[in-house]
């Protein structure tokens, strides 16, 4: 998304086309400095790889002529020995072989220096590398700000038949726009009936057609900035029913797998290939329910009785953290999924007691990650956050009484607080009222200036959703006007 300004902000839209061609050409031009540095690194690492594998073989060669030599060395002492110092005809052996051991040691004087040299090679590529990887992680980085640090995505979920309805309309030209028709009936009825057009444009909107693996890439670049030491946070934001969660965790097979299992395999899978370069990764990931703005931890494996009370603090770093919160260390992709599978095995216990619950509550799912390049001196250090949110519709309030009057109540208190947060960073205010709901207590650290945060606005297709995707369209397109001050990576 490209940022000329904060929300309200007055536009002229030629001034716009004009910065906005400028971005994507310093996008583009980046883009291809990106490519060939990571083109560059790959060819680095195979021929570093080669020296590796070469001062290994030559390392053994040596070590062979060494034995060789000592070999020698002991013959020869057992030799003159057994000539008792005196003239034998041995010494004439003795003398051949000690011509051997110089020529051997000549030999092993000149592989030695050669050991040396292609260890030197080898430390100078491990340099280049890393100065290649860091410049790598500038690129990237400089894609992502450019590209903006608040992007919203829309999702249109495929009507329950299929396809899409009449009154949504996806631009076939540029993925990024998006129509809600309204017909209204003359009320005369001697006028022809009108179609009134509410237009909305995003970073992206993907139609029903879309797969998980084509919504996982466009975020996938974020992902990776969790890795180079920035805060990521990617939240899921529409009516019950709308896709949310389907976009967030998905279903089990590989190829309907969502955001979150998508984005931990992604998570190992570099943080390995980092290990080569001196890279060492510790994970640590929690899963938090919120609802009517009490926490719940979904890791809780105790019994449910003695569940101790959870409550949001900030450490002396300014961490947020969560008291008696289960903080799981964890070193694979699996045991990730495996705690997620405890978290929804959570969720539905409580489903159970109470109807519906999970739609009314959200779940926050959070991966600290903390590198060391011991070798370097570099230190890094981010939270990746998934949020799956509670339902964003608006219950009619004389139907709403009691527990789901207090729950309306909770959700709607803590949606549009998120809005007033984004807008408060977006305006640079002085004052950020993060704590006035517990979700944006929760999301202090992932939402504030030094973060890239992406908002999936999910859309249900069926007519009778046409208010509620309205409303949803329009408090996604107020986060779409905001920009966030330039990240910083949290690197030591
Ligand atoms: N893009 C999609 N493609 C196919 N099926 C989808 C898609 N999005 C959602 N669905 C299906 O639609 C149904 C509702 O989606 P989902 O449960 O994700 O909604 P939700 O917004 O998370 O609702 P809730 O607020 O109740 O959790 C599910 O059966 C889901 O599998």
């Amino acid at each position: 998304m490209l940022y000329t300004g904060g929300a309200g902000a007055r536009r002229n839209p030629w001034d716009l086309r004009g910065k906005v061609s400028d971005m994507e050409d310093k996008i583009q031009n980046y883009q291809v400095k990106f490519k060939s540095v990571n083109q560059e690194n790959e060819v680095l690492k195979g021929s570093m790889a080669l020296s590796q594998t070469r001062a290994a073989e030559m390392e053994r060669e040596l070590e062979t002529q060494r034995s060789q030599i000592r070999n020698h060395l002991l013959l020869w002492t057992d030799r003159i020995f057994s000539c008792g110092g005196f003239f034998c005809p041995l010494q004439i052996t003795v003398s051949a072989q000690e011509s051997t051991v110089n020529r051997l040691q000549a030999n092993l004087r000149v592989k030695e220096e050669e050991v040396t040299a292609l260890q030197a090679t080898v430390s100078q590529q491990r340099d280049e590398l890393h100065a290649g990887e860091m410049e790598r992680r500038r690129l990237h980085n400089a894609i992502q700000e450019l590209k903006g640090n608040i992007r919203v995505f829309c999702r249109v979920r495929p009507l329950v038949a299929g396809g899409l309805s009449h009154h949504i309309q996806l631009s076939g030209s540029d993925d990024k726009s998006i129509t809600l028709a309204k017909t209204e009936e003359s009320h005369t009825g001697k006028t022809t009936d009108t179609q009134k057009n509410y237009n909305f444009s995003f970073d992206r909107v993907f139609g029903p057609q879309a797969s998980q693996q084509e919504v996982f890439e466009e975020i996938s670049l974020l992902v990776q900035s969790a890795l180079d030491g920035y805060n990521v946070c990617c939240f899921a934001y529409g009516q019950t029913g709308s896709g949310k969660t389907y976009t967030m965790e998905g279903d089990e097979f590989d190829e309907t797998r969502g955001v979150i299992p998508r984005a931990v395999q992604q998570i190992f899978k570099a943080a390995d290939k980092l290990a080569a370069q001196g890279w060492e990764f510790t994970f640590t990931a929690s899963f938090v329910e919120i609802y009517n703005e009490t926490l719940r931890d979904l890791l809780h494996t105790g019994k449910s009785v003695k569940k101790p009370d959870l409550d949001i603090r900030k450490t002396t770093n300014n961490e947020v953290t969560i008291t008696n919160l289960t903080y799981k260390k964890v070193s694979t992709e699996d045991q990730v999924l495996g705690l997620i599978a405890l978290a929804n095995q959570n969720r539905s216990t409580a489903q159970t007691a109470q109807n519906d619950r999970s739609s009314r509550s959200h779940s926050v799912f959070q991966l600290d990650i903390e590198g060391v390049n011991v070798g370097r001196d570099v230190k890094c250090k981010s939270t990746l956050c998934l949020v799956d949110l509670a339902g964003s519709e608006r219950m009619v309030k004389s139907q709403s009484q009691g527990e789901r009057f207090k729950e309306m109540t909770a959700i709607n208190g803590s949606l549009s607080n998120l809005g007033i947060v984004i807008t408060a960073l977006a305006n640079k205010e002085s004052y950020i009222p993060y704590r006035n709901s517990k979700l944006t207590y929760l999301l202090q650290g992932c939402l504030g200036g030094n973060s890239k945060t992406l908002m999936f606005v999910n859309i249900a297709p069926e007519p009778d959703s046409f208010a509620e995707s309205l409303n949803s369209l329009r408090f996604a397109s107020k986060v779409n006007d905001c920009v966030i001050g330039t990240a910083s990576a949290n690197r030591k």
